[in-house]
């Protein structure tokens, strides 16, 4: 168990929607023990295929209000005009409780907040595609949005872009097998690192004595 307070690690990938995050995290938990993804809240439909609790909680605009009412989120954004993500405290907690490290696929400005809340025991790596062609290609052939839909992920996915140099690491996404590879290299060493922090803005936190 963890002592009160404390917290356990966060490995976080973050990317313009499209430069392939999703594949990547989902390759990493396949291929690592100990390794456990933060599902997070979402208005947004599920897609076919995905299952709630496993890819996000899909719940209604106003559950996912009310979650926000009781102080239920580290943070939270409208990615996309009335579709709202968030990252549950319980779900980091419930993952550290059993040794996990917690494993983030998220948007650039979530990423960006959850390393200023745990700036212990996180990494931030920024999954780049080899050019912003290729990026809205692959969003294309993804073929999971409709046309509305993929003009607001294009046009967002271009300003993501810009906050490339802003993470602990930059791993470009052009060969698939290259990129996994490096992943898992970043992973293995993250978690052979060393492990547990404080949250900055926690007030409850107080050091043990002699610590
Ligand atoms: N801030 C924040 N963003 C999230 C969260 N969960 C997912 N996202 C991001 O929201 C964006 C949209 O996700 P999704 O609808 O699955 O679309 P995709 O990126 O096109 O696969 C992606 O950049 C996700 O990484 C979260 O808990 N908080
Ligand atoms: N290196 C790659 N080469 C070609 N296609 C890729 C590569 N990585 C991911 N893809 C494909 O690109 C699309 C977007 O990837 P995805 O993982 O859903 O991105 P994100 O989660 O960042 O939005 C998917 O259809 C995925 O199969």
């Amino acid at each position: 168990m963890l002592p009160e307070q404390a917290h356990g690690k966060l490995l976080i990938f973050t990317a313009p929607s499209g430069a392939g995050k999703t594949t990547i995290v989902r390759h990493l938990l396949q291929s690592f023990d100990g390794l456990a993804f933060s599902v997070s809240a979402t208005t947004r439909p599920a897609r076919p295929g995905e299952v709630h609790g496993r890819d996000y909680y899909f719940l209604s605009k106003e559950e996912f209000m009310g979650r926000v009412a009781a102080g239920d989120f580290v943070e939270y954004e409208e990615v996309y005009p009335g579709r709202l993500y968030g990252t549950l405290h319980s779900e980091l907690h419930r993952n550290w409780a059993r040794g996990n490290a917690v494993v983030f696929d998220i948007e650039v400005k979530g990423a960006t907040n959850i390393k200023a809340h745990y700036p212990e025991g996180s990494l931030a790596v920024f999954v780049a595609p080899p050019s912003r062609e290729i990026l809205f290609q692959r969003l294309r052939d993804r073929s999971t949005e409709d046309a509305d839909s993929l003009r607001v992920r294009i046009a967002r996915a271009g300003e993501e872009l810009g906050y490339r140099d802003r993470f602990d690491r930059v791993l470009v996404n052009d060969d698939l097998p290259t990129a996994l590879a490096e992943a898992e290299r970043i992973t293995r060493e993250f978690l052979a690192s060393q492990s547990v922090g404080h949250p900055r803005s926690d007030p409850g936190y107080h050091p043990p004595a002699g610590a």
